[in-house]
């Protein structure tokens, strides 16, 4: 699909793919963002953010650098693990595009959606397009019930409290202009999962536009999921901070 060959030339879109044991979903998540974006015409580059995974995710990721090139996939050097909010933070920081995409490196965010996000942006000069699985044809497959609570339950208890007017606060597809994802960073006082919610948060603070891609979220096949009782924890605690002071 061509994305606008008018606007798009100008544009160069940065792809932070943060890894934590991702041996097997690596390969296959690379190769899908190459195809759909090469098929999309815009310049792009994919940055692995890995916290020195013990099942070899960064040998991984060396040997895709050479097999599709260092301008098209840049590492990180290796670093002990620090966390996604550090993730995040580190690929900014190596970023050398004006928008950045984050999404996840488990397959559960499919990279044919990202020219629909960037389509979308063109469209209506976002600052931020948020993927939702709770809007339109967005959905969540492969779930249990408890996983689907948690997930609706975060969101609504958002919704309730905070009013953001964004459909899907906890998911982390989206993209940034640069500018923007930076301020927002540096606004922002969570760690961890809950770090997605508070960036919308504090995009509405600042007035940010915020678009909505529809996406179909699909439970990871390889690996686990780190998300762990301390994250819901924190997810609470950061709520009640937010509805305390914004
Ligand atoms: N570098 C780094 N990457 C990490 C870390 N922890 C997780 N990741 C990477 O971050 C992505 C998401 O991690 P998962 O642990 O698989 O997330 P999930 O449970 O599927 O949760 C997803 O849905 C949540 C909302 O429902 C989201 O909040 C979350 O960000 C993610 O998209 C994957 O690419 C994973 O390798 C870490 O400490 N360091």
């Amino acid at each position: 699909m061509e994305v606008d060959s008018g606007l798009i030339k100008r544009d160069k879109y940065s792809i932070l793919l943060p890894t934590y044991n991702e041996r097997e979903n690596l390969p296959i998540i690379i190769w899908l963002i190459i195809k759909y974006l090469d098929e999309s015409g815009v310049d792009y580059e994919v940055i692995i953010i890995d916290d020195g995974s013990p099942d070899g995710t960064s040998e991984v990721a060396r040997q895709l650098q050479k097999l599709y090139g260092s301008s098209k996939i840049v590492l990180r050097p290796r670093e002990m693990k620090l966390g996604l909010g550090t993730a995040y933070i580190h690929g900014i920081q190596q970023a050398s595009g004006n928008f950045i995409i984050i999404m996840d490196a488990d397959l559960s965010h499919h990279p044919k959606f990202i020219p629909e996000f960037i389509k979308l942006q063109l469209k209506y000069d976002y600052d931020i397009v948020s993927g939702t699985r709770y809007k339109g044809s967005g959905g969540v497959y492969g779930w249990d019930f408890k996983r689907k609570l948690i997930s609706r339950g975060a969101n609504f208890l958002t919704q309730l409290m905070l009013r953001p007017g964004v459909s899907d606060l906890t998911g982390s597809f989206r993209l940034y202009k640069k500018e923007v994802l930076e301020k927002l960073i540096l606004s922002c006082v969570s760690k961890g999962y809950v770090f997605q919610m508070e960036m919308i948060i504090r995009a509405r603070q600042f007035d940010y536009s915020i678009g909505e891609v529809p996406i179909s979220f699909v439970d990871r096949v390889y690996g686990e999921s780190k998300l762990g009782g301390s994250e819901i924890v924190q997810f609470a605690k950061a709520l009640l901070y937010l509805f305390a002071t914004t």
